[in-house]
């Protein structure tokens, strides 16, 4: 009798473990995007836990992956849905068996956007090709703008009140892309489509901190412009805490903070470009954006985002994040000289609106 019974619970134990080694399809997993009852607005930790719900698109790549998984450990967040074209299965199997509070969906494949973003407060976007060696950033427009445009025309239709964070790159192309989207679609609000420079800060702090000996966990550098070579403009005047550069540290740091992308692309000799620091600082990111939507007060952070800073319409520099996303774009404070020639020669035909900025 007890050999039966314990033969009966072994087969069980087998039949349990055969269906987890079953072939993969979407379906398959308690975790996936099934059907109406699975449905990412029908959540159970909707109205249940407090927090934020955040969507990755681009979820099984490179960044998407380490940047779900810092997502997953954000106390802000009760609902995570990562989405890709391929691979959202086992991502998100494996991301959901962490021990933190955000219930974790996937969906894979264009026909799951829909149910993917439904009801998000936050979506990032790091969905796209990646650099190789010798490539310029722009060099991914082609590709990279197709695939911004339909994730955003998917963002407009499901959930137009989410704030948006851009990293697919040429991050200076694909804000616009997605901004032209989103007027299009009647619904476009500045405020709440940010493109994420955050790892040239991230970069601009830990190359300072090497530099001046200093933690650089208590380094920061406003690094404002864009985000693609010498458009990315270190403030190196305006490092807190206060501190001077020779020019040749200038030089250098300036040389290595706008180079750090092609320096990774480089040393990864083809298999892509930033993906761990960068989810490192999207998340970085993202976790302010989540604070300033919950109201804290005073969070600053650096952003490529609509702007009457310059005469461009797109502008990274300091913003104040708050409920409603970007509350406020901080003025560019008081240049050096060599700030000032290089934000004259990129972004002021009109030497006059520099100075009306600079205040
Ligand atoms: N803003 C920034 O500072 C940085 C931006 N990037 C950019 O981020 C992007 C992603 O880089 P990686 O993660 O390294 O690339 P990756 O190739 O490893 O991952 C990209 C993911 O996007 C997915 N994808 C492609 N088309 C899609 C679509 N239509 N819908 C949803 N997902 C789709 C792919 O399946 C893949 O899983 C690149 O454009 C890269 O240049 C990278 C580093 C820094
Ligand atoms: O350089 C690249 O292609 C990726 C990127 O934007 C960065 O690492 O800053």
């Amino acid at each position: 009798m007890e050999q039966q019974r314990q033969q009966g619970a072994a087969a069980r134990r087998m039949a349990t473990l055969a269906s987890h080694l079953r072939p993969q399809r979407a379906s398959s997993h308690p975790q996936m995007e099934e059907g109406p009852l699975l449905m990412g607005s029908n959540c159970r930790a909707k109205g249940a836990a407090p927090g934020f719900k955040v969507a990755i698109l681009g979820a099984a790549g490179g960044i998407g992956q380490p940047l779900a998984l810092l997502m997953k450990m954000n106390p802000l967040v009760s609902v995570l849905h990562l989405y890709d074209v391929v691979n959202t299965p086992g991502v998100t199997a494996d991301i959901s068996h962490m021990d933190t509070g955000a219930v974790v969906r996937g969906f894979l494949g264009q026909p799951q956007l829909e149910n993917a973003l439904t009801g998000m407060d936050l979506v990032i976007i790091p969905a796209g090709v990646p650099r190789k060696p010798g490539m310029t950033r722009d060099d991914l427009f082609n590709i990279n703008a197709g695939i911004a445009r339909t994730l955003c025309e998917g963002i407009a239709k499901c959930c137009p009140k989410a704030i948006v964070n851009v990293i697919s790159n040429p991050v200076n192309s694909t804000v616009p892309i997605a901004a032209e989207v989103f007027k299009k679609a009647g619904t476009y609000d500045p405020k709440r489509l940010l493109g994420v420079t955050t790892l040239d800060v991230v970069r601009a702090n830990t190359f300072v901190g090497e530099v001046l000996g200093l933690d650089p966990r208590e380094v920061n550098v406003p690094v404002i412009g864009g985000h693609a070579g010498v458009t990315i403009l270190p403030l190196l005047s305006q490092v807190n805490p206060a501190c001077s550069f020779t020019s040749e540290e200038v030089n250098h740091l300036t040389s290595r903070i706008q180079n750090g992308g092609t320096e990774v692309v480089e040393a990864k000799a083809g298999a892509g470009s930033a993906t761990l620091s960068m989810a490192y600082a999207a998340a970085k990111f993202a976790d302010a954006c989540l604070r300033g939507l919950r109201g804290d007060a005073g969070i600053v952070e650096c952003s490529y985002v609509a702007s009457q800073v310059t005469d461009l319409p797109f502008f990274a520099s300091k913003v104040r994040l708050g409920r409603s996303g970007v509350e406020e774009i901080l003025p560019l404070g008081p240049l050096n000289e060599f700030e000032r020639s290089a934000v004259c020669t990129l972004y002021f035909p009109n030497f006059e609106v520099l100075f009306a900025a600079c205040i």
